[in-house]
């Protein structure tokens, strides 16, 4: 196609961009004015405002490839790392709750320093390159102070956990190797889990999750990774959990029990518990997570041990269920970390344990190809189906979950695909105001 061509349909589609931004951004005001607040942060956006965010996140990332140069933006991706890495070290360092303390006026490098142990100069490096990302904000030279988006990890160890588990030595590592792996004849078509990069990185035959349960944990990648897990799990449900309870019409299942399947220490059914009082909860997971759970749930909800409306019980979720009829099983977070074999062996456990009223709630991103699903709403024109960079960060957790479990987060094309072979079939998609979304399954 002649230059000349290809740059008018260039213009033409930064037109329309800048046209979705203009109309989109006065949905977003308008709902500030209604709210005067940052509704995203202290609940749960609108429905309008959920959309209008998602556009014009994806409108913006457009217009930059767009428009830019692209040696710039193949740099700035080679280097994507070491932004993760810097935010790391800062909330390892316990910056945004200091910065917190300091509000409205912020804290002086060499304070800042003081207070964290790490050198003057190289710090004021790190943050620089955080706030010239919008992380933090440097108010006067050699002032700093939280933003909107690291204030969120201001007196929230849970939440900062969960960032902080991708720097983790297990996560890391992983990721190093992923290209070895990926181009050895050997391990590039492998569906097991135990022929991944973690496992090459970390010189292991072992799944991550072996090694959290029966490691040695004088290795400090498994203690860094034993001890950072269950928080950083309550800190991942924190992301979602307003939307996913509000997003699925929990009340219709009435008095009864909701088995948390592989659920960790039980924060959804925390969540749910609090909310639903006539719901009756049971709590699966392997011996570590179960433990860790018992001093929570008294802690949050004095009595519901005791009285039973609550059970924690240690379950391997590749044999047989133990709780029969249940109104739901949920499995959050819990089929991407396992090849697809694994999930339907996981599903058929739970097939065999229903009946025809009982339900199985996946909650998980869901991939949205860029090209659209019959099963999902498109983004708007210009914009890619998908929504585009907006949802970039699906794409990202799909390759960590690859790297570290030869795991997948999936389109409904492919979960369809599994539940069928366990029996299954998918009821409905219920898309929440979050990263992760609820898909139904009933029996075929
Ligand atoms: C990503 S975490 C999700 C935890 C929880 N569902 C949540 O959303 O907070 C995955 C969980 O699966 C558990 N798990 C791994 N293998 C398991 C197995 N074979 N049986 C039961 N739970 C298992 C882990 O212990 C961990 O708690």
């Amino acid at each position: 196609m002649p230059a000349s061509n290809d740059n008018s349909n260039r213009a033409q589609t930064l037109r329309s961009l800048v046209r979705l931004l203009v109309d989109y951004s006065e949905v977003v005001t308008k709902e500030w004015e209604a709210e005067d607040q940052y509704p995203e942060i202290s609940g749960l956006p609108s429905h309008e405002l959920f959309e209008a965010q998602r556009i014009i996140r994806g409108a913006c990332g457009m217009c930059i490839n767009l428009v830019g140069d692209p040696r710039t933006r193949l740099f700035e991706v080679a280097l994507s790392f070491t932004l993760s890495q810097s935010l790391d070290t800062t909330l390892r360092a316990g910056v945004p709750n200091i910065l917190a303390e300091a509000e409205p006026d912020g804290v002086r490098a060499e304070e800042l320093s003081r207070c964290t142990g790490i050198g003057e100069q190289k710090l004021v490096r790190l943050m620089r390159v955080l706030c010239s990302d919008g992380l933090y904000e440097e108010t006067e030279p050699l002032w700093f102070t939280n933003t909107r988006i690291s204030r969120v990890l201001a007196g929230n160890p849970p939440a900062s956990a969960f960032q902080c588990l991708y720097g983790t030595m297990a996560v890391t590592g992983a990721m190093e190797h992923l290209p070895t792996t990926l181009l050895a004849p050997t391990s590039t078509n492998s569906t097991f889990n135990t022929e991944t990069a973690f496992q090459k990185a970390h010189k292991t035959q072992l799944s991550p999750w072996d090694l959290i349960e029966n490691g040695d944990g004088s290795d400090p990648m498994i203690a860094e990774i034993r001890e950072m897990f269950p928080l950083a799990m309550i800190g991942q449900g924190q992301m979602s959990s307003t939307a996913v309870v509000a997003d699925f019409p929990w009340a219709s299942l009435g008095e009864g029990t909701v088995v948390d399947v592989g659920g960790g220490v039980g924060s959804m059914c925390l969540d749910l518990a609090k909310l639903f009082p006539d719901l009756r909860f049971v709590v699966e997971d392997l011996p570590t997570s179960i433990e860790k759970a018992k001093p929570i749930w008294n802690a949050e909800i004095p009595g519901a041990l005791e009285s039973g409306r609550v059970n924690l019980i240690t379950h391997d979720f590749f044999t047989k269920q133990p709780v029969k009829n249940a109104a739901a099983y949920i499995l959050r977070y819990i089929l991407h970390d396992w090849p697809d074999d694994a999930c339907t062996a996981i599903l058929s456990k739970l097939r065999d344990a229903m009946c025809p009223q009982s339900r199985i709630l996946i909650a998980d991103m869901i991939m949205h190809p860029p090209l659209g699903s019959t099963h999902l709403k498109s983004a708007p024109a210009p914009l890619l189906a998908n929504y585009g960079q907006a949802n970039a960060f699906k794409g990202m957790h799909d390759i960590s979950m690859l790297s570290m479990f030869n795991g997948s987060e999936r389109s409904p094309e492919q979960l369809e695909v599994i539940a069928n072979k366990a029996g299954l079939r998918i009821e409905k998609i219920w898309e929440c105001r979050a990263p992760i979304s609820i898909t139904e399954l009933r029996q075929l």
